[in-house]
């Protein structure tokens, strides 16, 4: 096993001005996250709302700096943004002039791909996500999942080491939303990327993750590191129904209990301040 992404004691901290005094503050959004994953390995961050689970993957995106600390790809400390990592949003953030075969060959352009490649390959990636046929519709003439599969595609189809996925089903309703996290594992299975995917919700990180890593409320930190050991997911019938699956639900629900009451109570503190 070696490991591909290390985060070594990251801490962000951001300057925030206070209405009342104008005075900047420090405000610590992640603090000393220690964190290792393995090529080809599905890791979801799980965390309140406001933990610091964006801030990490801006990080790993390199679109944003650590305050201290390190987070290295492949060995090499990230710095910026690179066409190694894939990143897909809750917002599907596609061009609404171009048709999903344009969006997707977009995201090439950037990448020195002759057009005529673009063109198979975008169709190539579409048809991977369950798209084929819709290759000429425009982003309004899809529905939220199929706009997400699009994003999806546009992702994978420079081929990044790493796919890293904030929230990307959290405005879908829940049949899609599971419909999409099949499609996501066994294009993971077929693709063998790495994909570090942050969700708020317990059974979507249970169905997805190979490992969970829980994250404490503000400033988030690494409470601990969940191994899910599920066979197969998309092969079972209704693994969401099983014992083992309440189990590791049941198990994470426990280690986020206090830090979801915690959160809400600094919710409460900003607001009554
Ligand atoms: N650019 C910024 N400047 C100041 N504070 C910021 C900035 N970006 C994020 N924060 C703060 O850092 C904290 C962590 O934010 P982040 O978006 O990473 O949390 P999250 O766990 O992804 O939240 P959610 O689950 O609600 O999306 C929040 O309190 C947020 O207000």
């Amino acid at each position: 096993m070696t490991t591909q992404i290390s985060f070594r004691n990251v801490t962000k901290r951001f300057l925030v001005k206070d209405r009342e005094s104008r005075r900047r503050t420090e405000f610590t959004a992640v603090e000393g996250v220690d964190l290792d994953v393995a090529r080809g390995e599905f890791v979801v961050l799980v965390g309140p709302s406001g933990c610091g689970k964006s801030t990490l993957l801006d990080l790993l995106g390199g679109l944003t700096e650590p305050t201290e600390g390190e987070i290295r790809l492949d060995g090499v400390p990230v710095t910026g943004p690179g066409l190694d990592r894939g990143i897909v949003f809750q917002q599907y953030a596609l061009l609404p002039w171009r048709t999903a075969q344009g969006n997707v060959e977009f995201g090439l352009e950037a990448t020195g791909v002759p057009r005529r490649q673009r063109a198979d390959r975008a169709r190539e990636f579409l048809d991977l996500v369950g798209l084929k046929g819709f290759e000429e519709r425009h982003p309004h003439q899809l529905s939220g999942g199929m706009r997400q599969r699009v994003a999806i595609a546009r992702s994978l189809a420079y081929d990044p080491n790493v796919l890293l996925m904030d929230e990307p089903f959290a405005a879908l309703d829940a049949q899609t939303r599971e419909s999409l996290q099949d499609e996501l594992l066994r294009i993971w299975q077929r693709t063998g990327k790495t994909v570090v995917f942050i969700t708020h919700a317990i059974d979507e990180a249970v169905y997805l993750g190979q490992r969970v890593a829980v994250l404490t409320s503000r400033p988030g930190r690494v409470k601990q590191v969940v191994p899910i050991e599920l066979a197969d997911r998309t092969s079972q019938v209704d693994l969401r129904s099983s014992s083992a699956f309440a189990r590791y639900r049941h198990q994470i629900w426990d280690l986020l209990r206090d830090e979801v009451s915690r959160a809400q109570r600094q919710e409460k503190e900003v607001v009554g301040a």
